[in-house]
């Protein structure tokens, strides 16, 4: 029996849109794996009573089929399904990385992330990396076709997850199909301050490259008091503000002193929404572990 613990995520960042990522140090999915003659799968914890248990609607599902590793798969969620922080992708990045080593199959960490969007593709219709890719090398990730680049990060994140539910295809069928090119200018400017804030551990810079015209604000009708709270976060010190992943979690950046006043003008911004919501105070982490 081997343990693997793989960390919720958060991609896009904003102006990353399907390219960003980052580990959060918590919450996370812990999964445990046992080699059998076929692939059996057992759910507990948060909203797995969501989840099907069947190979072949479940992430790990196709995650064992790729890696030609059946196993009896128990899976305890600490990550909420279509919650935006990567839920579907934290239980098969625990399932690729757990599964390689039971069998001792001897792919790499990067290797393991094209076999864990496998998982993705089962309940997305695409195989995205962007959550994925951080949830196993952990860090920052910026996943593109060439392959995933990590940069090793430290920056305080709040992680608010109102009481809504969206799935990530419907906010994938919201997203705008065209950008002007001013939008494009003001994206490609955002991303790479974002990704020298992540090389510089500077929050300030980070949070300023999550801003967003393009994608964001069309998925921001998906969550009610999105705009409130966001205001909110800012207004108590928030360096950026933005959806994390297809949402509803909205994900903050801010220095540590600032954090724990953050979450509570988040929840308490929800509320006045009638919105209820729990809430994350974290930061960027590692990647999957195993025990
Ligand atoms: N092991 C799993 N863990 C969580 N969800 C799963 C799993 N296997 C299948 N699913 C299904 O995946 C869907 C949730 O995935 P979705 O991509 O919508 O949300 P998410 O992973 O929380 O968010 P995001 O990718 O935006 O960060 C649900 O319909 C759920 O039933
Ligand atoms: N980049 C993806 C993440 C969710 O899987 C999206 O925002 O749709």
């Amino acid at each position: 029996m081997l343990t693997v613990r793989a960390p919720a995520t958060s991609a896009n960042l904003g102006s990353g849109f399907d390219v960003f990522g980052v580990a959060l140090e918590r919450p996370a999915d812990v999964v445990r794996l046992e080699k059998a003659d076929r692939v059996t799968i057992e759910m507990t914890g948060a909203g797995s009573q969501y989840i099907p248990e069947d190979p072949d609607k479940n992430t790990v599902g196709a995650v064992a089929e790729a890696l030609d590793a059946p196993a009896r798969i128990q899976i305890d969620k600490g990550v909420r399904p279509a919650s935006g922080l990567g839920s579907s992708a934290a239980s098969a990045a625990a399932a690729a990385v757990g599964l390689n080593e039971l069998y001792d199959r001897g792919y790499s960490r990067e290797e393991l992330v094209p076999i864990a969007a496998k998982g993705e593709a089962v309940v997305s219709g695409d195989a995205h990396d962007d959550n994925v890719a951080p949830s196993i090398l952990g860090g920052f990730t910026i996943a593109t076709e060439k392959g995933v680049t990590q940069v090793d990060a430290d920056i305080p994140l709040v992680a608010c997850l109102p009481d809504i539910v969206v799935s990530t295809r419907d906010a994938r069928n919201v997203v705008p199909e065209t950008a002007r090119i001013d939008q494009m200018v003001e994206t490609v400017g955002n991303a790479a301050a974002l990704t020298t804030g992540m090389h510089r551990d500077d929050p300030e810079l980070v949070g300023q490259g999550m801003h967003d015209t393009v994608v964001t604000p069309a998925r921001a009708k998906l969550i009610d008091g999105y705009e409130q709270v966001r205001e909110a976060a800012l207004a108590a010190g928030a360096t950026g503000v933005t959806i994390s992943g297809a949402g509803p979690t909205v994900i903050a950046a801010c220095a540590e002193e600032d954090r724990r006043k953050i979450a509570s003008t988040m929840l308490d911004a929800f509320g006045e929404r009638g919105v209820d919501a729990r809430v994350y105070q974290t930061r960027i982490g590692r990647g999957a572990e195993v025990f």
